[in-house]
């Protein structure tokens, strides 16, 4: 993601970006290992709220954010291991989006969290059903429900992050990066069946729909206001 100057705010146009970037992947066979990182200081800061923003309406804003739901839907089922590399703050759907991918490896005291509830919002990507699918159920209600800023230890503890990183990653991807293809593919199957079946698809799309019911809230409204005049 490489729009620094937005902290990788995801636009409609990266929204696209993302699914070429992921159709490109899927069909050369001989990669092993797809990574997803932030270009600057952050990650990603969810959804551009110039794009996203409060006057959308519940149709348009179920539109909106339907397309990442695909993406993300995409990312959790992809044929080959995925790693999310937490250089910097995820925010929002940009922690839904690192939620999608199989592994997270973080920097040092690197904070993320589903700042969405501070917005009036609930998460909109499906990020929070897949939330369910990588950590215990009561640490992932609490991390929603409460849009806590968690740091690099505490989404350690929690079974969010696999591990830190310094600037050579690649040492810690050694272990995925030294099997063959086949390989990492079958056990990504297995991993698939077992964790995310077809059917979560049908809840990501109920998730997104609640999101739009709450997208015109004068709450909404408020927080995009109070954001966009602090620019
Ligand atoms: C629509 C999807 C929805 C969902 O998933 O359902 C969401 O994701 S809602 C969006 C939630 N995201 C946020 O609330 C995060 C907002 N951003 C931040 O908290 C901070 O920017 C940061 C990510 C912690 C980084 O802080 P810092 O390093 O201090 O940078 P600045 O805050 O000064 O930002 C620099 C520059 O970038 C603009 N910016 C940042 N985030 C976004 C964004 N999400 N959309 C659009 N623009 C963003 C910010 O306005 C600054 O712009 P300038 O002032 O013009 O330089």
């Amino acid at each position: 993601m490489d729009r620094p100057q937005v902290k990788n705010a995801v636009s409609f146009d990266m929204v696209g970006e993302l699914k070429e970037a992921f159709q490109g992947i899927k069909e050369d066979d001989s990669v092993k290992l797809l990574t997803l990182t932030g270009a600057g200081d952050v990650f990603c800061s969810g959804g551009d709220l110039h794009d996203f923003h409060g006057d959308l309406g519940e149709q348009n804003a179920f539109q909106m954010l339907y397309g990442m739901k695909e993406v993300l839907y995409e990312l959790a089922r992809f044929p080959i291991p995925t790693v999310a590399l937490l250089n910097g703050p995820a925010r929002g759907g940009g922690t839904e989006l690192a939620t999608a991918c199989d592994f997270r490896y973080i920097k040092e005291g690197v904070t993320c969290g589903f700042t969405q509830g501070d917005l009036g919002l609930t998460t909109g990507w499906g990020g929070g059903t897949l939330l369910y699918h990588r950590i215990p159920n009561l640490h992932a209600y609490h991390w929603l429900l409460s849009s806590s800023l968690y740091d690099s230890n505490k989404l350690i503890d929690i079974g969010w992050v696999q591990g830190t990183y310094v600037d050579d990653v690649l040492e810690q991807l050694k272990p995925y990066t030294d099997k063959t293809v086949e390989q990492v593919r079958i056990f990504k199957q297995q991993y698939i069946r077992q964790q995310l079946p077809l059917s979560i698809s049908t809840e990501m799309d109920e998730e997104v729909r609640r999101c739009s019911m709450v997208w015109d809230t004068p709450e909404h409204k408020e927080a995009i206001q109070k954001f966009l005049s602090a620019e």
